[in-house]
Formats: C-alpha cells, structure tokens, sequence
C-alpha cells in the first residue's frame, strides 16, 4: 500500500514545498509525488479536461481516489481519521489523491473519484493544499495510532 500525489504545477522551491516535504516525510506509508502539465496554450473548458487526463494517467489500476476540491465532503481531523483508515483498510494497492490547476478538476477527475475531499469551503492555493493535505494525512495517521501529536 502506498500514497500518491498527483497534482497540477510544478512546486519551485520554497515555504510551501519544504512544509509539504517536511509533513510527507513524517508518513510511514510512502507518498508518491507527480507533478503534471499541460503545456499547450489551451484555457477553460479544455484545459480542464486534458490536466483530468493527465491526473488520471498517473493513478494506478485499482486506486482508491479522492479528488481534493472546495465543494467536496469537510471533516473534522478525527472524523477524516477514521475515513482515511478505512480507505487504508480497503486493500487498494493505493491511495491517490489529486489536486487540480487553476480551473479546477475536469469532469473526468469527478467521474473516476471515489470521494471529493474538501479542506474548507474557502479556495486555497494549490501549493498550499498539498502542504495542508499532507499535515491533515500526518494527523490522521497519529489519531490512528493514538500519538498525542493530534492534540497539539
Ligand atoms: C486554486 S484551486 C482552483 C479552484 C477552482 N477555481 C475551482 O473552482 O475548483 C486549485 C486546486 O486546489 C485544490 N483546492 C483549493 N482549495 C481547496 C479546498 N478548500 N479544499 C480542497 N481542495 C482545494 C483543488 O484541488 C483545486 O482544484
């Protein structure tokens, strides 16, 4: 079992990239990064559909994948434990989660995702998303095994 990130952009070093080395390195399941892009000079609606195309591209045959997105299901950090364990427990080879662009997700991320997981109802940067996900599976992962870092 192993996690994966797939996310669109690439993340130039700095604050936002080390705090989301920093949480992922504190994971005792591996987290897999992939960066994609979509290089053409394409916008709207088909932009959206081919950085769908290239998120999905990156999740492996079996995946559970839960698509991170302000209108998806919010949770509390001991709630969101409890469903991330059960996903671990689903005996998918991994995990996936996928981050959008600027548009956000296509219509193809929707279809293929077994949860929408939203941080907030508020838009936040993409590249703070991944630092603030990785905490949050960080989190979860000490609820899980009754590590007192969650209280903190
Ligand atoms: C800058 S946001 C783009 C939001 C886009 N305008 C939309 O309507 O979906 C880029 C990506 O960050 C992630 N994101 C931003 N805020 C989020 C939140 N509150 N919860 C979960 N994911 C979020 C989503 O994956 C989103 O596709």
């Amino acid at each position: 079992m192993k996690l994966m990130l797939a996310a669109v952009g690439r993340a130039k070093k700095g604050p936002e990239r080390a705090l989301f080395e920093q949480y992922a390195s504190r994971l005792k399941l591996p987290l897999d990064l992939r960066e994609v892009e979509e290089k053409r000079p394409v916008s709207g609606p088909e932009r959206k559909a081919r950085e769908a195309d290239l998120l999905l591209a990156c999740v492996p045959a079996g995946a559970v994948v839960v698509a991170l997105d302000e209108r998806g299901k919010t949770y509390g950090s001991e709630a969101f434990a409890k469903v991330y364990g059960g996903w671990l427990e689903r005996g998918a080879p991994c995990v996936a989660f996928l981050i959008g662009g600027a548009d956000g997700h296509g219509d193809a991320v929707r279809a293929r995702a077994d949860a929408l997981l939203s941080l907030s109802p508020m838009t936040w940067p993409h590249m703070l998303v991944r630092a603030m996900l990785a905490e949050q599976l960080f989190r979860a992962q000490s609820i899980l095994e009754g590590h007192p870092y969650h209280r903190a």
